[in-house]
């Protein structure tokens, strides 16, 4: 039995390309089925100013391969001395399409990020203003705070503050991982989207923990209890507009994995749609993955549906995906979603 589902060319709304040797070998694999990607700015050092994201947009197309066509929209890492008009001018020519918090110290390469909100209220204020998205890492960093309830306080603490400080402000929670989130999200409906990741579909914390470490599980915000996978899944599936795609594929090489202090990411871009196409059809929801993956984000960033198509095809025998993809500086695991996968991309 062969079943086949065709859709808009999909969009990663949270993508992390790093740079160098990595760029290229992770590039592929993302633009072999996405059309444009929210390119995450969390270099070493970060891309703060347009200029430094103009030049990071020429190394991404540099690095794509001829016969691929690929999109990167690009983002800035919002530090606390970020200039509200250097943003503006980023955004005016085009060249930016959100600005990213990473209050400090939450995640990998985060360490330039807002400590001192107030320090940002000009910059947000510009953004509302001229319309610019902000994107969240959402968890805060205190250490009195257990590190599966930082999600729920950021929004707290952090989030709604903000909103409703600057009603006109675009927000974006990128990577939500509980129902907190997820309710929060349905709760407002002006000016507020959430991406969730292919990964945080698949697995909960016992992933991770039980039987043994599992380091290619780990990621920030870490997954949480199966309730909230579940959650998550029938936010992902409800032809809710609010949620779309973000795989927050975050290539590490596994030396950086498999070690004593272990690197945050799930290295997702090749496995990506098949594994939706899996999930949407376990939950009932094929006809929903079209909204998810390829309307709603266009349509919360004002951007156009892709003109060209995708089709998915399902077949008798597994799917072979490779365990890893080689990253320049050494291999890459690609996530493993523990069962068997009978679809593909065509
Ligand atoms: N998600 C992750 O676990 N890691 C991301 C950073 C991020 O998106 O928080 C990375 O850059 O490796
Ligand atoms: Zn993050
Ligand atoms: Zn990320």
């Amino acid at each position: 039995m062969t079943q086949s589902l065709t859709i808009a060319r999909p969009d990663d709304w949270h993508l992390h390309l790093r740079d160098g040797a990595m760029l290229e070998a992770v590039l592929p694999e993302t633009a072999r089925h996405f059309a444009r990607a929210i390119i995450m700015p969390n270099l070493v050092p970060p891309v703060v100013r347009g200029d430094q994201a103009a030049a990071y947009r020429d190394r991404i197309l540099a690095a794509l391969p001829e016969d691929m066509s690929f999109e990167p929209l690009m983002t800035l890492y919002l530090t606390e001395d970020t200039d509200p008009e250097d943003v503006a001018a980023a955004h005016a020519s085009g060249l930016v399409k959100a600005v990213k918090l990473y209050p400090a110290g939450a995640t990998t390469n985060s360490a330039s990020g807002v400590t001192n909100f107030n320090k940002v209220k000009p910059v947000l204020a510009k953004m509302a203003e001229i319309g610019l998205p902000l994107c969240t890492h959402g968890e805060v960093t205190h250490n009195h705070v257990d590190i599966f309830d930082r999600e729920a306080v950021f929004i707290d603490e952090v989030l709604d503050p903000i909103r409703r400080e600057n009603p006109d402000l675009k927000v974006v929670m990128e990577h939500i991982t509980t129902s907190t989130a997820a309710d929060y999200v349905k709760s407002n409906d002006k000016n507020l989207g959430a991406t969730i990741t292919t990964h945080h579909l698949i697995i909960n914390r016992n992933h991770i923990l039980v039987g043994g470490i599992k380091p290619h599980y780990y990621c920030l915000p870490v997954a949480k209890r199966e309730e909230h996978r579940i959650a998550l899944r029938a936010a992902a599936t409800s032809s809710d507009t609010r949620f779309f795609l973000g795989t927050d594929s975050a290539p590490h090489v596994d030396a950086a994995k498999e070690t004593g202090c272990g690197c945050a990411g799930c290295f997702t871009a090749t496995n990506t749609m098949a594994l939706l196409a899996h999930v949407f059809e376990e939950d009932g929801a094929l006809d929903k993955l079209e909204g998810f993956a390829s309307l709603n984000g266009p349509a919360f960033y004002g951007l156009p549906v892709n003109s060209d198509t995708l089709t998915l095809t399902k077949s008798d025998t597994a799917t072979q995906f490779p365990d890893k993809i080689h990253g320049g500086d050494g291999p890459v695991t690609v996530f493993d979603p523990g069962f068997p996968v009978y679809w593909d991309v065509t």
